[in-house]
């Protein structure tokens, strides 16, 4: 699907989305527990759905109900261990996130299954998870290559993992490590990036009563973060919530801060999401930001050229190049690197984005450099199947001199497939063609 979207700025109100990471998370454990989750999650996504897939598919029993998910576990014997089903084909669809915590999840519960999807999911890394598993007693047919198959007794012991490759690695083991015998240490180097994500992780275990002991080690010159989980029983709270979504509220408040004032209600101003950052970042830009109870405000001031590092942040670099490029100077965008590792190369095609609308944007090693006028004149953008391309894309477009045109817009439904209902009733002009 096409869209093509008439200048016309964005303000008012709109209730945030459920978050993905968080729903992924809560689900999984929900899987694991030791009886039913009703799990408040009022809005789904295609990645979430993959999760939902992969779970169903090792023996849970998911329903959808009027405020979210019925999760009832993978069945387990007199013991309490689970017994998923054998020889199960988990599609992870094109979720980075599914296929990195189901690859641990489904070696630590040791029945044979094959992990597939689509897009360019086989190209994004697994390595050193694939080896570490590997290593530890998991056999995996050929890394790179999906379907991927596991099979094998996985054993406790310490999992080595780099800090910034995927935080989803570590995710991944911590949510398996409840399952595996002897213990799990995850040892993972600093610079250790997209930290929050991992707090998340850890929140959403302790939800589910699973102790989860944090320490820092430190050998020679190098320094790590140290995970220590005992093989424990996985505890259901009976009901959970999933919090809103900071990293596609993100857009809107972009949007708030380009013309607004754009509010997004919905969200925990104390998540431990990284990518409630968004507020910071936008008043560093200039804009007037207000945070409340239960959402936040963005509204346009003169903005101005920044340098901002986004280790911790990677999933914001499309709303914030959204602002820079409407913003009068550079805005240089650090520390970027894994963006090359997402649904697309996105320090290339956010670049390329501002670029089709006109404006001037280069990559510099890991930097992305945003050389904003304060306008955008429109053009013909290509979401390269990446939903952060798309609604950056939209969002860019809705301020533009002229029309604008993005192809492809339909991957906004990875994590957002109502995006486009929200956009109009910010007041945005939307047309959609095949
Ligand atoms: O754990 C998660 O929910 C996520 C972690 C981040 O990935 P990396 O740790 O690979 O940067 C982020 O980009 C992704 O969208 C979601
Ligand atoms: C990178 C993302 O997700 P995942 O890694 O789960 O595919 C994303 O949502 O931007």
């Amino acid at each position: 699907m096409d869209v093509t979207i008439e200048p016309h700025p964005l303000s008012g109100t709109v209730p945030a989305v459920a978050s993905k990471s968080v729903a992924h998370r809560l689900l999984i454990l929900a899987a694991l527990a030791d009886g039913t989750t009703d799990i408040d999650c009022n809005t789904t996504s295609k990645d979430i759905e993959a999760t939902v897939r992969c779970l169903e598919a090792l023996g849970a029993r998911i329903a959808r109900t009027r405020l979210g998910f019925r999760v009832r576990p993978i069945p387990r014997d007199a013991s309490g261990t689970p017994l998923p089903a054998s020889g199960a084909t988990l599609d992870c669809g094109e979720s980075g996130s599914t296929l990195r915590f189901m690859l641990p999840v489904a070696a630590a519960l040791g029945s044979p299954c094959a992990l597939d999807g689509h897009g360019r999911l086989a190209k994004r890394p697994l390595s050193p998870l694939y080896e570490e598993l590997a290593s530890h007693g998991a056999r995996l047919s050929q890394k790179g290559v999906l379907p991927l198959r596991v099979e094998g007794d996985l054993a406790g012991g310490t999992f080595d993992i780099p800090g910034d490759v995927s935080s989803q690695y570590v995710s991944g083991l911590l949510m398996a490590a409840p399952l595996i015998p002897g213990g799990v240490r995850v040892r993972v180097s600093e610079p250790f990036e997209s930290r929050a994500y991992v707090t998340i992780t850890t929140d959403a275990l302790r939800t589910f009563g699973v102790d989860v002991r944090v320490t820092h080690e430190q050998a020679d010159d190098a320094s790590f973060e140290l995970f220590e989980v005992a093989p424990q029983a996985v505890r259901t709270p009976g009901t959970v919530a999933v919090e809103g979504d900071w990293s596609n509220s993100a857009f809107w408040l972009a949007a708030g801060a380009i013309a607004g004032p754009v509010s997004v209600t919905g969200l925990d101003v104390r998540s431990p999401q990284g990518d409630a950052a968004i507020v910071t970042v936008a008043s560093l830009l200039g804009a007037r930001t207000r945070t409340e109870g239960g959402g936040a405000t963005t509204e346009r001031a003169a903005l101005r050229g920044r340098t901002v590092s986004v280790a911790d942040i990677p999933d914001l670099v499309p709303p914030i190049a959204a602002m820079a490029a409407y913003a009068q100077g550079k805005t240089r965008i650090t520390d970027a690197a894994r963006l090359r590792l997402k649904e697309s190369d996105r320090l290339e095609t956010v670049r390329a984005a501002i670029a089709c609308m006109g404006g001037d944007a280069t990559v510099e090693g890991d930097d992305l450099l945003v050389r904003g006028t304060g306008s955008l004149p429109g053009g013909v953008v290509d979401a390269a199947n990446d939903h952060r391309i798309a609604m950056m894309a939209a969002v860019c477009a809705a301020h533009a001199q002229r029309p604008t045109t993005i192809r492809g817009a339909e991957c906004v439904a990875k994590s957002y497939p109502t995006f486009f209902d929200d956009f109009r009733s910010l007041g945005g002009v939307v047309r959609e063609s095949e």
